[in-house]
């Protein structure tokens, strides 16, 4: 089977992502790359400031870029991965959505609204199934999914894990890379020889998300997790790869070794572009891993890797880390397309 994909806002950090990781794709053959009315009409080549560390594969390369309206992608595209800036999503993606394109989107708009599904195909597919509720209230023929902010990907999963103990406080402090910001987001001048210990908006996301992601779908709305979630984000001089340390409150009483054993038996997806082992933790033997620059390329960079797992009075502390701009952008959209996919939603 081949499904004719889209990509919205294909020239910036994240939609060069995609088109790397759409590059030999089994089953999505790329068919429209879209970014603003500055770069339509010029061949993806000449729009895109092409910084991914692989070349720009020939035939997309040459594709012309259209604006990012429906009327501009044909209409046999199946599927839109967006990645557009939150404020052009929230314009554009309902007029995809009433013309009846699935889009799977990155963008952060509309992540928390009641009818729409946040997910991480490893952690909670059933979600997927609010697409009906979304339809109904909505009245799309078309439908969209979000996956979460890149931070939020990376601890979900090790919350996920330690859930089978109780969770119920979670703490975390973030390193960020500065692709976070995309390239223009952090100067040269801000970043180096510095640390910032603020991201706008960041620190809401992750504690908002995260209880979407971990709560209850009942076939008709998502009960969120009561887990208490705090975050406090700070961009750090690191290019790809964001590091965090957690807290974790818990009712029962795992050793770390009960801990390290949950994070790893901590299932992954049968998609096409799901790691095998999901998340990779380190034991007290390496407890200086898991690094951005070693890391951040475990399972092609669609892993999470953990480490530095230790007992406190409440719980436990640990480690994660995740590549921001695959696990924690366009692969996971990728992901979802994939999962809409094995679903049946195209
Ligand atoms: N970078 C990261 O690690 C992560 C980013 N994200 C999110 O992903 C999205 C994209 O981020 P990123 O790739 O870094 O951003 P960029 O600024 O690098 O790219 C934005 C893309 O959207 C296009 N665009 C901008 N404005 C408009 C508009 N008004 N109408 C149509 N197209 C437009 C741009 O086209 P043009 O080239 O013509 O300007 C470009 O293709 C954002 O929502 C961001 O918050 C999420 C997680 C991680
Ligand atoms: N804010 C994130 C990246 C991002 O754009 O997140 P979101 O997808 O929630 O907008 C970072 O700086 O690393």
């Amino acid at each position: 089977m081949t499904v004719r994909v889209g990509i919205l806002g294909a020239t910036g950090a994240v939609g060069q992502r995609f088109i790397q990781l759409l590059e030999d794709h089994p089953t999505f053959e790329l068919a429209a790359v879209t970014a603003s009315a500055e770069s339509a009409g010029k061949t993806y080549r000449e729009a895109a400031k092409w910084r991914v560390d692989t070349p720009i594969p020939e035939d997309v390369a040459e594709m012309e870029v259209s604006t990012t309206e429906p009327g501009s992608v044909p209409d046999d595209v199946d599927l839109l991965f967006s990645s557009l800036p939150s404020g052009a999503a929230a314009s554009v993606e309902p007029d995809f959505l009433e013309a009846g394109y699935v889009v799977s989107s990155n963008s952060s708009n509309d992540r928390m609204a009641e009818d729409v599904p946040l997910t991480i195909p490893e952690i909670n597919p059933e979600h997927l199934e609010l697409i009906d509720v979304q339809r109904d209230e909505r009245g799309w023929d078309g439908a969209l999914v979000k996956n979460p902010n890149c931070s939020t990907i990376t601890m979900v999963p090790t919350l996920a894990a330690l859930d089978r103990f109780g969770l119920e406080v979670a703490n975390v402090s973030t390193l960020q890379a500065v692709s976070g910001a995309g390239y223009s987001g952090v100067t040269s001048m801000e970043i180096i020889d510095n640390a910032i210990p603020h991201i706008g908006g960041e620190e809401e996301k992750m504690e908002t998300e995260s209880r979407k992601l971990l709560g209850e779908f009942d076939g008709a709305s998502v009960t969120l997790h009561d887990a208490d979630v705090t975050a406090s984000c700070n961009r750090i001089p690191t290019i790809d790869g964001h590091l965090e340390n957690v807290f974790a409150e818990l009712a029962e009483d795992p050793t770390p070794e009960d801990v390290r054993e949950a994070m790893r038996e901590q299932p992954s997806a049968d998609l096409p572009s799901s790691p095998d082992q999901f998340i990779k933790v380190f034991g007290d033997d390496e407890p200086e891993r898991p690094q951005p620059r070693l890391d951040r390329t475990y399972a092609d960079g669609m892993g999470v890797v953990a480490g530095g797992v230790q007992t406190t009075s409440g719980g436990v502390k640990y480690n994660c880390l995740a590549h921001n701009t695959i696990r924690g952008a366009a692969g996971a959209s990728l992901l979802n397309g994939e999962l809409l996919v094995e679903d049946g939603w195209i």
